[in-house]
């Protein structure tokens, strides 16, 4: 049975699996030699791909891709050479920033974007969410100016895209089977009124639609046939829907147009379907990897109230509890998404529920209604998913654990599809697992889906970076080098509080030594014959009188050796050891009951019979939280390691990384005023337009209007803000210049550090012609130790002269003066300690700093911190609002007393605390002391340190 639909399942007629994977293997050999990807695929199918195993097959694909990987590597660079063909033209990047408003592409994009146009190449483009897919199809239409047909398995995502495009001034339609005015639409295409048409697939398999696309082939010029979320073709993935399956006729109406297929997740398995079912030739394939810099990822137990749980996300304003922006709330059943809303409601939390079980129109009502901004919380199931556009959600919660971690990704992959920072919490509990097997046995998928659930146990219960975690769950080639950064995910920031210090039962890297518990578990297992679930050997271990322990078991020694501990403690381990693979699950079925029980695994054997063997491992969550907590000396001195150093490897911020930092600098007050202003703005003009807020502007380009106060059109244009397009800023743009005209009175702009500090220079600082010249080679892009050897000076003196220009007004970043935000928080935690203070800096002496650091920090990192404080307690004297450098607040961020984490947990990251309220403190005493010189009183003064915004929509997670 050669098998064209090698997705379909297990045959019984099958080879031995070892022959499989000779023949396997074998044809990835000749494959590397001979054969295109395609050959390659349609040769696994003849060798009856469903033989495989997923493991095999994985290997096979792992092998042809890497491959693939290295002949691809070998094109680029002689590719390269040819580098003309390589970057986009100026034609190119004009085209963006006119119709798309962006400055330039992003590394894959462009890479799709020129195969299409220049090599008429296929495509399969897996790209995470929020990468940026829609370009790679819109744009060859746009530069062309021939059509591109979309399909897309969502009537509300394609008439989102469609009403976006429209509002940008790009001719797009849509052509569904239950769309009404067909025919109209159909004789504008053929006047060549649209550039983007997007169908649904049933239209295009319909006799109809086969018809309308051959004479659209006929007629018209057509650049590209994309599909969009093209893991539906597969029923390996985790959306299939059988109309996508019939794709592959596309290649019979378009042979000579190029296809595009784009999805955010694809595994080897679905990769290859897409290929297959679409018949792409020789396509490329480019993957953009997992990782979602801008997320953070928080898991806890559920306690036991919802409110109190939800709570920890909120912040209390106006006498409310609101999340900080949009936020989407999952529960597995309906029935909890009632109980959720309605404990919102009783706390007078508006919010909508969403999930299969309602009405089509309320289903509708509930979506338009989150998507408008008209209501920030939507309680749903999972049902509440794809084609759910809106890009600023700002938390996606899961009361209630997913089923599989590609479940999840794809859940949480809702959140800051802007970039933006944003939260993904899970509450769980032991109860989801069991809820999710009973849903698994009942769709009769047990085994693949237990597997998956198991993986999510695992993901649930590390305690290592949960950012990684994903990634290496997903990608082939992961390595565990990814940057982390202290704010991924609630493990990262733990470590970065240091947790070794906060639980007696930890050794000094703080992992557990789960030894003897895992023994005790293992015997009680081993004693009840391996036929029970955990529950049973539970009640073993703590020596139960229950009656479904027998006599002859009661006589076992081991009978009760678990007594001293907690039966919650005993549900860890077991879940602990099954999660480890040293217990193996063992699904059974007795009638129609199915059930699941454990025996002891190949690992968990050799571990009893060892008996020196030793499991020393983190702690998980739910161990975690039944630990005993040892007080913390507050005197400690913590030279925290930078989590982004958590693997040894100190790594640069990736632009992202760095991204998610700058967005956890405080704003103005002044700033978030006209920002809700603008936003309020936006709401009305979206609600009377009837498109959705964010087609008119993304919430970034408000604030970057609010922190530029443009005043006119040409001011507006020449900001060139990011996502801003021509007919954006021409339709709108009028509407936002009157909001920050009629709100910002002329004298109350802020001022340059420079403006300032020329009219109010700080004591001492010279400005000689030496300093001069430095600064000029300086921000001419010429290193310290580059001026000092052209200048033959010292590199201390070089320094000491941009420092010079700092104090006169001139913005130099921090981090070009080679102190990382690591060595900035060791140098202001030793001067805090020697001078108890960080806000009067002037007289501190390099020296003493200098011995209590680390020997790597140097006198020159000391200085430039020392300067840049002294600058900052002279501004905050003056008391004028000023528009930070650019990095400046960068140095604060360690300052940001509110981080509700932080002050929360009992000996959290103590020193850095104590750095911060001092830091505080002195500059409240001194804003004090300025005010009762000059009779200022509070409510005159204008606030230098703006609050935290509830609703704004940087605020960091934490
Ligand atoms: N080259 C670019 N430069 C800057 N921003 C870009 C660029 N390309 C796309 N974006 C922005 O990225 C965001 C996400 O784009 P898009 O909706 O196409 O992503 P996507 O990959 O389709 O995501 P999803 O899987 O969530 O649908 C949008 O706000 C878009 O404006």
């Amino acid at each position: 049975m050669y098998n064209d639909q090698f997705a379909v399942g297990r045959s019984e007629d099958i080879m031995k699996p070892s022959q499989a994977r000779y023949l396997s293997l074998r044809l990835t050999t000749v494959a590397h030699t001979y054969l295109s990807k395609e050959m390659f695929i349609l040769g696994l199918n003849k060798i009856k791909m469903d033989s495989l195993d997923d493991e095999q097959l994985n290997d096979c694909f792992n092998n042809y891709e890497k491959t693939m990987l290295i002949s691809d590597e070998k094109n680029n660079s002689t590719n390269k050479s040819k580098s003309n063909e390589v970057n986009p033209k100026s034609e190119h990047l004009e085209i963006l920033f006119k119709k798309f408003g962006h400055k330039s592409f992003r590394e894959l994009q462009w890479k799709i974007i020129n195969s299409i146009l220049s090599h008429k190449k296929d495509n399969l483009a897996v790209m995470t969410t929020g990468y940026g897919k829609s370009l790679c199809y819109q744009f060859p239409a746009v530069y062309s100016g021939s059509i591109t047909i979309v399909i897309s398995p969502l009537i509300s995502l394609m008439e989102d895209q469609v009403l976006y495009l429209n509002t940008a001034n790009i001719s797009a339609c849509l052509l569904g089977t239950a769309q009404k005015n067909h025919s109209h639409t159909i004789k504008e295409i053929f006047e060549k009124k649209y550039l983007l048409v997007y169908i649904t697939p049933e239209f295009c398999s319909g006799e109809y639609g086969y018809d309308i696309l051959k004479s659209i082939n006929e007629k018209l010029d057509v650049v590209l046939i994309a599909v969009d979320e093209a893991h539906c073709l597969s029923s390996w993935g985790h959306d299939f829907r059988t109309s996508y399956r019939k794709l592959g006729l596309l290649k019979d109406i378009f042979p000579n147009i190029p296809i595009l297929a784009v999805t955010a997740t694809a595994t080897a398995r679905v990769k290859s379907d897409i290929v297959k079912v679409l018949r792409l030739k020789n396509p490329q394939i480019s993957n953009s990897g997992f990782d979602r810099p801008n997320l953070y990822y928080e898991i806890n137990l559920k306690g036991d109230d919802v409110f109190v749980d939800l709570k920890q996300l909120m912040v209390h304003t106006e006498g409310k509890w609101a999340f900080n922006g949009p936020t989407i709330i999952y529960c597995i059943r309906r029935k909890d998404t009632e109980e959720i809303c309605q404990i919102l409601r009783n706390h007078q939390i508006e919010c909508v529920q969403y999930h299969a079980g309602m009405s089509l129109s309320s289903r509708k009502d509930a979506h338009e209604q989150f998507v408008k901004d008209k209501i920030s919380i939507v309680v749903a199931t999972i049902a509440f998913g794809m084609g759910i556009d809106k890009p600023d959600i700002r938390n996606v919660i899961h009361y209630g654990c997913s089923n599989s971690i590609e479940g999840y990704y794809q859940e949480v992959g809702r959140a800051g599809r802007d970039g933006n920072s944003s939260k993904c919490v899970t509450y769980y509990d032991n109860q989801d697992f069991q809820l999710h097997e009973f849903l698994a046995r009942q769709s009769g998928q047990q085994g693949n889906k237990s597997d998956k659930i198991t993986a999510m146990k695992e993901f649930l219960s590390t305690v290592n970076c949960r950012r990684q975690y994903i990634l290496s769950y997903f990608e082939e080639n992961f390595s565990e080098n990814t940057a982390t950064q202290k704010n991924c995910c609630d493990n990262c920031l733990k470590r970065y509080k240091n947790p070794t210090i906060m639980y007696e039962e930890l050794d000094f890297s703080g992992k557990y030594n789960y030894t003897e518990d895992a023994r005790k578990f293992l015997l009680a297992v081993q004693a009840l014959k391996e036929s029970f679930g955990i529950g049973m050997y539970i009640l073993f271990l703590k020596g139960s009188y229950s009656s479904k322990i027998n006599d002859h078991v009661r006589n076992s020694p081991n009978f009760g050796i678990g007594k001293n501990k907690s039966t919650d403690w005993w549900k860890a381990i077991g879940y602990y050891l099954e999660v480890k693979k040293y217990l193996r699950k063992i699904h059974s079925k007795k009638g129609t009951f199915n059930y699941c029980i454990f025996g002891i695994s190949k690992e968990g054997n050799s571990f009893l019979e060892n008996s020196d063997a030793k499991i020393i491992d983190f702690p998980t969550a739910e161990i975690t939280r039944m630990l005993k907590k040892k007080p913390i000396k507050t005197s400690t001195w913590v030279n925290n390691t930078d989590c982004r150093t958590l693997n040894g490897n100190k790594k640069s911020l990736k632009q992202d990384d760095q991204k998610t930092l700058d967005q956890d600098i405080p704003l103005k007050e002044e700033v978030l005023k006209i920002y809700n202003l603008l936003l309020n703005c936006r709401r009305g003009l979206a609600s009377s337009l009837n498109i959705m807020p964010y087609m008119i502007a993304p919430n970034t380009v408000l604030m970057s209007i609010a922190k530029n106060l443009p005043r006119n059109l040409k001011e507006l244009q020449d900001l060139k803000i990011d996502g801003f397009t021509e007919a954006q800023i021409s339709k709108f743009g009028p509407q936002f210049l009157k909001t920050v005209c009629d709100n910002v009175p002329k004298e109350m702009s802020t001022k340059s550090i420079k403006e300032i500090l020329e009219q109010h220079p700080i004591n001492n600082v010279k400005w000689g012609i030496s300093s001069r010249t430095t600064y000029t080679q300086f921000v001419n892009n010429k290193t310290i130790s580059d001026i000092a050897k052209e200048r033959n000076l010292a590199e201390s003196t070089v320094t000491n002269h941009i420092l010079t220009a700092m104090k006169y007004g001139y913005p130099i970043k921090i981090s070009q003066l080679g102190v990382t935000s690591n060595a900035r928080n060791i140098i202001m935690q030793a001067i805090n300690k020697l001078h108890n203070s960080l806000a009067s800096p002037g007289n501190i002496l390099l020296k003493p700093v200098k011995d209590i650091c680390p020997s790597e920090i140097t006198y020159d990192q000391i200085k430039a911190v020392c300067t840049y404080l002294e600058i900052r307690a002279h501004l905050n004297r003056l008391k004028i609002l000023y528009e930070e450098f650019e990095d400046f607040n960068y140095s604060d961020i360690c300052l940001q007393s509110k981080e509700p984490e932080l002050m929360k947990e009992e000996n959290s990251d103590e020193m850095l605390c104590a750095v911060v309220d001092e830091f505080e403190k002195q500059l409240q005493e001194d804003i004090e002391l300025v005010d009762a010189n000059n009779q200022i009183t509070q409510e005159e003064r204008p606030v230098k340190r703006m609050k935290q915004e509830d609703s704004l929509l940087d605020s960091p997670p934490r």
